[in-house]
């Protein structure tokens, strides 16, 4: 069997992944808070993780791995654009606008990320429907003494009663203090301590538990959710490295202090971030656009994801136009080549082992590129097809390759006609540059016109004429 390594954050090297139950691999990534459209990097471990699954299912059977992707439906965040609705004159209550963001935002995630050719997880648990075991967990903490009650309607968890706590990112305790803006609170015993769960209002999502009615905290959502479907030790655990502290420490404080009998994730996988000129894609920044902005421009899905995959995860990247014009190429290349084409009964052998390396993705596309050749059709689709690039979901944009250019095609002849007699070629100039400056192939001969589209050609530009 492949053996696949992974580069596990906790221990800082690459370990090899040696599942607790080969017949039932788990993986579980942290999914969205839904209060609005994803941005480009938001779909960054989507992709980055995507890939991973069809390695596992392809190394261990499609029915041997199961993935888990949370909503976080319960936020600060998803309650503003309620009242900010609600401000504005919308009909029904806070809580029934609660619920039509966080549905509409599920359902405009779910399509932006089938367009990036992303597989559905097996699981994709919403906060609201797990608060009993919630509730549960935070009772658990707080009976082995390591939550606390403040008697105002919180529970916080202890950090000092956890001795590990840091171990993740391998920082102590203070650098995390000094790194970080830690709430300091009267209600709190140590400034590190973070909250389970708080109250909330009448008009705002809530549920009654021990210390009356409210939500629960962001953390105790993901150790709550994964433990049902999970159980106490599971594969791996994925998300962004902005996720690493405090998120990921504080979901293994309160899993490990709820279940010492377990591991709780065995191997934690962080992605680097899409950066916009060296910091962060982000919505607090303000330096972002959407996925469907990108959708919208013209930018085929399965191209966006070219684009994720040219980079190791672990390293940071930029989006840029050229990267995304270069994809296309590639794309539209690799198409041509495969079209009709049955795909080979398996994916080479090298791009199996340069995904098992770390999903060493540059790599694998290396690999498909020693494969674009005619003679290596097939493999080359059964291969792309791992990365989740080249499948038939992903192929409607390069079928609208036939344009219609018989329009500029009689523009430019007409022109050209003009042009002999007044010896003025100024309008056959602008036009053939236009059209060579949106992709286009320009072929003239005594009898007519013909125009081509190569394979960097872009329709938009045609409106120029
Ligand atoms: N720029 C980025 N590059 C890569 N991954 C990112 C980036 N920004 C967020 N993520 C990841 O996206 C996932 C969803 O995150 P979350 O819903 O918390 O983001 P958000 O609050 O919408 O975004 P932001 O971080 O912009 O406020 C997480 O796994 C997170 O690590
Ligand atoms: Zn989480």
């Amino acid at each position: 069997m492949t053996t696949i390594k992974l580069h596990n954050t906790r221990t800082r090297g690459k370990e090899v992944l040696d599942p607790l139950n080969p017949d039932d691999v788990r993986l579980y990534l942290c999914g969205p808070t839904v209060y609005d459209r994803a941005h480009l990097g938001n779909a960054r471990p989507v992709v980055v993780f995507d890939v991973l699954y069809r390695l596992l299912r392809h190394v261990y059977g499609t029915d041997h791995v199961t993935y888990a992707r949370n909503f976080t439906d319960v936020d600060d965040k998803i309650n503003a654009t309620a009242l900010a609705r609600k401000e504005a004159g919308a009909p029904g209550s806070l809580e029934e606008l609660v619920q039509e963001r966080t549905e509409e935002t599920i359902s405009w995630y779910l399509a932006d990320m089938a367009e990036l050719g992303a597989l559905e997880p097996d699981h994709m648990p919403r906060a609201t429907a797990y608060i009993p075991q919630m509730i549960a967990m935070i009772e658990d903490l707080i009976a082995k003494g390591h939550a606390y009650a403040d008697g105002a309607g919180h529970v916080l968890f202890s950090v000092k009663s956890y001795k590990d706590y840091g171990a993740l990112s391998g920082r102590s305790v203070d650098d995390m203090i000094a790194g970080a803006r830690v709430e300091v609170a009267d209600n709190k015993r140590d400034p590190m301590d973070f909250v389970l769960w708080k109250p909330s209002t009448d008009e705002l999502p809530g549920w009654d538990s021990p210390w009356g009615r409210g939500r629960p905290g962001w953390h105790i959502e993901c150790s709550a959710m994964s433990h049902e479907l999970f159980g106490d030790s599971f594969d791996i655990h994925g998300g962004g490295n902005d996720l690493m502290f405090p998120h990921h420490e504080n979901e293994i404080a309160q899993s490990c202090c709820a279940h010492p009998e377990g591991d709780f994730a065995r191997i934690w996988l962080h992605n680097e971030m899409l950066q916009v000129e060296g910091k962060k894609m982000s919505k607090s920044l303000g330096n972002f656009f959407t996925v469907r902005d990108l959708l919208d421009q013209g930018y085929p899905g399965e191209v966006i994801r070219l684009v994720f995959l040219q980079t190791h995860y672990r390293k940071p990247m930029d989006w840029t136009d050229k990267k995304a014009k270069e994809a296309e190429a590639t794309l539209r290349k690799w198409r041509a080549l495969t079209a009709g084409i049955e795909p080979a009964p398996i994916a080479a052998a090298a791009v199996i082992e340069a995904l098992s390396d770390d999903l060493n993705t540059a790599g694998a596309l290396a690999e498909l590129h020693k494969l674009s050749s005619a003679e290596t059709a097939a493999d080359l689709l059964a291969s792309a097809r791992i990365l989740g690039l080249l499948t038939d979901e992903l192929g409607a944009w390069t079928q609208d390759e036939d344009h219609d250019l018989s329009h500029y095609e009689n523009k430019l002849f007409e022109a050209r006609h003009l042009a002999m007699e007044t010896k003025n070629f100024a309008e056959v100039d602008r036009l053939k540059s236009t059209l060579l400056d949106a992709g286009v192939e320009v072929r003239m001969s005594k009898t007519g016109v013909e125009l081509v589209p190569g394979p960097a050609f872009d329709a938009s530009k045609l409106d120029a004429i």
